[in-house]
Parts: C-alpha cells; structure tokens; sequence
C-alpha cells in the first residue's frame, strides 16, 4: 500500500511543472495587477526604483533651513526670508546669513545645508510668525508663505552640515533594485512599490484551481432536499481551502455520478485550470464516477496507508494534474491539508505549514496498521487533546478541531505528556 509520504510526492512532482514549483519560473504565467490588487501576490521580475528616494532633497524636521557656517558661535539670530511647506515647489536658493522656514517633507532650498528643529529656536516677537515656536497660539496660518516678511529667529545651537536633510537617492537610486523577483508582496513592499513610482505590478498569476464534487446525492448547501439527498459540504470546503492556501478559484461545480456529466465538467475545467481536485467516486463501489471516467484516461486510483483519507487517485487529462479525493467530508478535508496545502501554499508564496510537535494532554488511543490523522483541540496550555470520533463522515466533529493529530501506522497508545505531530488547521 502506498504510503502517505509516497503519494505526497507523486502528487509533488505532478504539479511542479504546471505550477511552476521550481525556482522562480513562473509556471502558471504572469499579469500586471494594480498596487491596489497586489497584496499576497508575488512579483515574476525585478522591479526597479522608477524615482530616486527620497526623490528630492528635504527637510526630516519642522523648523529652519540654513547654513551650518552661519550657526557657528550660537545663539545667533538670523533674518526669516522665506517659508517652504511640504508640496510646495522649489524655492529660491538661501543667502548667506539667512535662514527659510521650513516643515518636514519640503524641499530643502540650494545653499541650506542643515534644518534646525523649531524646539531649538525662539521666534522674534511677530504678529505674522504666532504660533511657529511657541505652541500655546491660536493665530498661526499654516497656508501662508509671506507672513514671514520681517521676522528672524534665534538659533539656540550650532549644527553641522547635513543635520536632519535628507539626500536624494539615499534611501535608493533610479533604477536601483527595489523588490527582487519572487517576493511576496506584504504592505511593506507595496509602500516602496509606489514611492518608487509605481502603480502597478507584474506577478506571477496564481494557481488556477477547478474543483469538481461527485455524488448523485449532493444538493447545494441550502437547498430543499428530496429523499437520500445531503448537503454538498466538500464544494465549499474545497473552494474555502483552494483560496485560502492562495490559489484562485475558477470553477466549483458538482457533478452527478454520470461520467459523461462528469468529463463534460471536466473538459471545461482543463481549458481553465491548472489543477482539478475532485471529491467522492474514488473507492470501490458501484457509480464511481471519477473513477470509472478517469481509469480509461490513465488515471492511478489506489489505497493510501491512512485514515481518514485511504482512497486516492491522480490522473492528468489534457495536460493538466487531477488530484482526487475520497468524499467522505472529513477525509476530503484531512487530504487537502496533507497534499494539497502545503504546495499551493508554497506556489503562493506561503510556509507550507508542516505538522508541528505538540504535547498531549491525555492518553490517545489509535488503531494499529494506518497513519491516523485524528481530529484534535489545542487547549489554553498549549497541550492538545482529541475531539469528536474517527469517523470520516463527522463533518461537525471536525469543526470543532483546530488540529489534526498525526499518529504513525505502528503506534497504538500514546501516554499523556508525550509529543505528537499535529497539522494546524
Ligand atoms: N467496500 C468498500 N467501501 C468503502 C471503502 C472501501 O475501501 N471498500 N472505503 C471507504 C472509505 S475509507 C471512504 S473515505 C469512502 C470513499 O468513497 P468515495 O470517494 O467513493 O466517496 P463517495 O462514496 O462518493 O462518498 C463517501 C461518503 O461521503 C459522502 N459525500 C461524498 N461527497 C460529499 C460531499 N460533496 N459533501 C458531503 N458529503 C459527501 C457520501 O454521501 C458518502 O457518505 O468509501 C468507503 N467505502
Ligand atoms: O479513508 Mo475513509 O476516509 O476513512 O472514510
């Protein structure tokens, strides 16, 4: 029987070419998307600064642009010629002996080499100047640039040339590497995107993932149901769990237990899809539909050494990799996460999220012979415990787990206190 592991990389080694798995090569292709789309995608070439940053040379403080050399024995008071805001165009060049008014952000004037903060400063008494240096006034004009006619200001302490301007291309240069290739964009690097002067972004498309449910039985969530009917659960968990591994969605779609209802969907699917997941039809009844259209196609059904999750298959129709899954709504669960999730979290980008060991808070018992993936709950101490049964149909006991618990084929009784591989879910 084929091992959970063995599976894990055909399934692996399947999709690496279609999802372009290795390295950088971007597999599934690439768009330009806006900033405003690019959050959690992943550049396909490096992007370049577009703009020096800063992009002019300005001030870091609110306070006085002026010449280092005319601070030298300070205090000194010097003439206020001028008031430069942030946004404000360039200003005249500064005379020796003078200083401007300057805020944080504007740019600094040719001939000042530094900015003196307003806190080192006092403001000669004048009407036009209330309120800069002395923060108890109500009657400054902040949109004002000509109230400054008239007034100078005392500098309290020398500073050196260079004191809080900042360069232009300091923090990078024009045509300077801003974000390599394969970077997933967080906040962080969409704010550089656009201060380096972009609006947009080439990514790599994400993963297109079709998933396809079986069952003559399935009606959608919500609907009225005839007799034998159940809700369809696996279409909106797959769906749920394609898109938050990081993949895109682009069909969901449940099918009878007709094959030719069922390669219909699928032919559709193949001319959209990088990746098919089906659930149900797997195993070894009657009206296996995936099975019964998939084998003639080449497809590998078989058994995997686990529970929840033993009947599996894989085929590739069209070019295109079909991972199948048992349909049992625990057991199409347990398999997303075990197979599926770690890759199309990596294709996006994301940790794979490998189990993690976890102490046990009491004794579990498993059954010998099959890896176990049983449902458990992570408690306020960090310990976990199991919830609901084994049963691969307890659709609401797995909503009660936040972990699976993974117990080796050989074990049978773990004492409390003892680790345990558990999948975060
Ligand atoms: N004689 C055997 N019978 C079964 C075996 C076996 O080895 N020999 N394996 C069992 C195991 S283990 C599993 S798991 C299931 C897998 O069967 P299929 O993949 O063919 O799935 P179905 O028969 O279509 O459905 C199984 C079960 O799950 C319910 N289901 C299916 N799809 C959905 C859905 N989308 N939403 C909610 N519930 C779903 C379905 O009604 C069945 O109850 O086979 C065992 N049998
Ligand atoms: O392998 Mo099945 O998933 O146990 O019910």
């Amino acid at each position: 029987m084929t091992t959970v592991d063995e599976h894990a990389r055909t399934i692996e080694r399947m999709l690496a070419g279609p999802l372009g798995l290795a390295g950088t090569a971007t597999g599934t292709g690439t768009e330009t998307v806006p900033l405003t789309d690019a959050l959690g995608r992943i550049t396909a070439i490096d992007v370049s600064a577009a703009v020096d940053l800063p992009l002019f040379r300005n001030s870091q403080m609110d306070g006085f642009a002026a010449r280092a050399a005319d601070l030298v024995g300070a205090p000194v008071s010097l003439p206020v010629v001028g008031d430069v805001p942030a946004g404000h165009a360039q200003p005249p060049a500064l005379a020796r002996g003078t200083v401007t008014r300057i805020m944080t952000g504007a740019i600094v004037p040719d001939g000042a080499d530094c900015v003196v903060p307003v806190e080192d400063t006092r403001l000669s008494a004048d009407p036009g100047f209330a309120g800069l240096g002395s923060p108890d006034s109500s009657s400054s004009d902040p949109d004002s640039t000509t109230t400054h006619a008239g007034a100078s200001v005392t500098i309290t302490i020398p500073r050196v040339a260079g004191d809080f301007v900042r360069e232009r291309g300091s923090d990078l240069r024009r045509g300077e590497l801003l974000l390599p290739a394969g970077q997933r964009l967080a906040p962080r690097h969409l704010a550089a995107l656009a201060a380096g002067g972009h609006n947009s972004v080439l990514v790599r498309r994400r993963v297109r993932v079709a998933v396809i449910t079986t069952g003559a039985e399935l009606a959608p969530a919500g609907a009225a149901l005839e007799s034998g009917q159940i809700f369809d659960a696996n279409l909106v968990a797959l769906s749920a769990a394609v898109t938050e591994a990081g993949a895109e969605l682009v069909l969901a779609e449940s099918s009878s237990d007709d094959t030719g209802a069922f390669l219909s969907i699928l032919k559709r699917a193949t001319r959209t899809a990088n990746l098919i997941v089906t659930s149900g039809g797997v195993s070894q009844g009657a009206y296996e539909v995936v099975r019964e259209a998939l084998e003639p196609l080449g497809a590998v059904v078989g058994h995997v050494d686990m529970q929840p999750g033993g009947p599996q298959a894989t085929a590739v129709v069209d070019g295109v990799p079909i991972v199948c899954f048992p349909g049992n709504p625990v057991s199409t669960q347990v398999s997303f996460v075990v197979f599926l999730r770690p890759i199309l979290r990596r294709a996006a980008g994301l940790t794979g999220l490998p189990p993690t060991a976890r102490r046990l808070a009491g004794p579990v018992e498993s059954v010998a012979g099959k890896r176990q993936f049983l449902r458990g709950r992570i408690r306020d101490d960090g310990t976990v415990e199991t919830v609901a049964g084994a049963g691969s149909h307890l659709v609401a006991g797995m909503a009660r787990a936040d972990v699976l618990l993974d117990i080796p084929r050989e074990i049978t009784d773990l004492a409390a206190g003892q680790d345990v591989g558990a999948w975060v879910l």
